[in-house]
This record gives C-alpha cells, structure tokens and sequence, in this order.
C-alpha cells in the first residue's frame, strides 16, 4: 500500500462546479481515487449542480455549505468571481486546507479574503485531467504542512502529472498548461483541415491528427529526446517533412505558438491584479 493511499479519506468540497471543477472531479472518480459521496460542490447555477449529481456528488447552492461539511475546499470559480465566492464561505475555509485553481489569483490575495488559518495552495491545472492525462503546477502557502501536499498530490496525480513551483512561475505555468490544450486543440483542428484540404474524410483527418499529436507527445515523454531531435528522425533529406517545416516556418508557427503561451501568461498575471469584478469579461 503507497504512503498516499493509506491517508484517511477528506470530504472534498468545491465552490464552482463548471468545467475545470468537474473535469477534476470526474477524473478523480474515474481514477478510483475519491468516491463520489466523499464530494461536495457548491454553485449558484442548477445546471452545473445538476451535472455533477447526476455522478453522485452532493450538491447546494451555497459555499458555506460545503465548506463545513468539508476537509479540503478547492477553490474554482473564475478570478473575477473569488472575492464574493471567499465571502460566501463565512469563515468555512479557516484551519483548512483550501486549494485555488483561479488563473491568476496570488496566495496573498486568497489568504486576505478567507482569513486567518487557512493552508492554502495555488494551482493551475488542466481540463485534459478528465481523462487522467492532466499537467499541473502547484506552490505552497505558509504553514502548509507535508501532509497536506501530499492530499493535494493525491488529487492532482490521480488525474495526470504535477509539478512544484514556486508562486512566482504561477502565471508562466498558466500560459503553458492551463491554456495550453487549447492551443494544441486549435493545431489538431487545423491538420485535420489540412487533411480535409488534400482529400482525407474529415472524421478520418481528425482521428489521424489527434492521435499524431498523442503519438508524438508520448515520444517526447517516454524517450526523453529533444522535441527537435525528434523532429529530425522525421524529416528526410529532400522527403515530404522538410517540405510541410518550410511551410511551417513560413508561417511563424514557432513563434506563433510562443507567443500564445506568453500572451496567456501575460494575462494570467493582470488577472491577479484586477479588482472584481472589473475584467474584460465583465465589459
Ligand atoms: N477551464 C479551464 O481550462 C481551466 C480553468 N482554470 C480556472 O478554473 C476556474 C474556473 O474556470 P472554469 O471552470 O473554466 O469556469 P466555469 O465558468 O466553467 O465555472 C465557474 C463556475 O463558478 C460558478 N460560480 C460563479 N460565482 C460563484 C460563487 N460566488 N460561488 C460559487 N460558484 C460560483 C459559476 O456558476 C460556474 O459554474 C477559473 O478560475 C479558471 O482560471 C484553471 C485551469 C484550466
Ligand atoms: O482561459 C482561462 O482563463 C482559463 C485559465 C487557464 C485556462 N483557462
């Protein structure tokens, strides 16, 4: 029996359940690692309440609620939304281990909104935890104890990797795993265009392109190559692969990429700095 396994099971309580909470949630009932009545979830929407009862998890408007009837909170409503959502809880965070997931949003500023005693830990997770295949980095608040990161590894490495950080690469991170499934969905559907362009079936295309994209993420990870020695291996001289990188580089695709990830991280950081409720979603 591992260390992690042998811990106690807390009552998760999430405040917001739409899609980060739920991917989270579901992922770790898929992985066998929590069960469903060992969660609760807090929103003020009845279809996000909805959705998650129907997998068994206990549900109610209200984040006072669940943060009494929970061990761990996990923090995941928009940073637009967390000021009001910390006031909700009526001091149910104190002395507990409370775990954001908010773009953005600093420790500092989490620990001034729920008040005294709570451990808190910062992460930035992605939806891919779903399927177990998520990339999280995470940094600890003050007086967070060892035990305490090991729950939060238990939720975090049940649905996919995690990694240490400290809170000053928070944002970058943000940039880089947070948004950065969209960044590659965007990339499966324009090579599945490319092939809907040279006469592949669509469904066909997009079954080739997502899974090139899983293959060729396996191989970074299971041979610890370089991307671009890898890379080389594919392309012949004078071949087909060399011809389609010409094209690539034409088009910036590189630079385009890295400055997805820079923008994203970018904003992640003037998220934390914006008063609620002031967004651009809100304009
Ligand atoms: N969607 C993603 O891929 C990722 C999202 N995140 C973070 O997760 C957080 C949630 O994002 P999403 O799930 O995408 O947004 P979402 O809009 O799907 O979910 C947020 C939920 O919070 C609820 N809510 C609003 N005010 C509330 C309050 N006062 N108390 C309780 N619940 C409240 C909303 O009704 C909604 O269901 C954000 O802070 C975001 O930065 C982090 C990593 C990836
Ligand atoms: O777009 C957003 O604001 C969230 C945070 C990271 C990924 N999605």
């Amino acid at each position: 029996m591992s260390a992690l396994s042998s811990l106690p099971e807390p009552r998760w309580g999430f405040i917001g359940a739409g899609k980060m909470a739920s991917a989270l949630i579901r992922g770790m009932i898929r992985a066998g690692s929590v069960s469903p009545s060992a969660i609760l979830a807090s929103d003020p929407s009845p279809e996000a309440r909805n959705a998650l009862a129907a997998d068994g998890v206990t549900t109610s408007p209200s984040n006072a609620e669940v943060a009494l009837g929970s061990d761990v909170l996990v923090l995941a409503v928009k940073p637009q939304a967390m000021t009001e959502a910390l006031a909700g809880l009526d001091g149910g965070g104190a002395g507990k281990l409370v775990i954001s997931v908010a773009a953005g949003v600093p420790l500092a500023r989490l620990g001034a909104g729920i008040g005294t005693g709570a451990r808190l830990v910062r992460v930035m997770p992605n939806t891919p935890a779903l399927v177990g295949e998520g990339a999280s980095a995470y940094c600890l608040g003050p007086g967070v104890t060892e035990a305490d990161e090991a729950l939060v590894l238990r939720l975090l490495r049940s649905v996919g990797i995690a990694r240490r950080v400290p809170e000053s690469l928070m944002d970058a991170a943000t940039g880089l795993c947070g948004s950065g499934p969209a960044f590659v969905y965007a990339a499966i559907e324009a090579l599945s265009d490319g092939g809907v362009l040279v006469g592949l079936p669509r469904e066909l295309a997009t079954q080739l392109a997502a899974q090139t994209v899983l293959g060729a993420a396996r191989m970074v990870l299971a041979t610890g190559e370089h991307p671009g020695a890898l890379k080389d291996q594919v392309a012949s001289p004078g071949g087909t692969t060399i011809a389609g990188l010409h094209a690539l580089e034409r088009g910036a695709f590189r630079a385009a990429l890295i400055g997805a990830v820079q923008a994203a991280a970018l904003r992640s950081a003037e998220l934390g700095q914006e008063a609620p409720g002031h967004g651009p979603s809100r304009a």
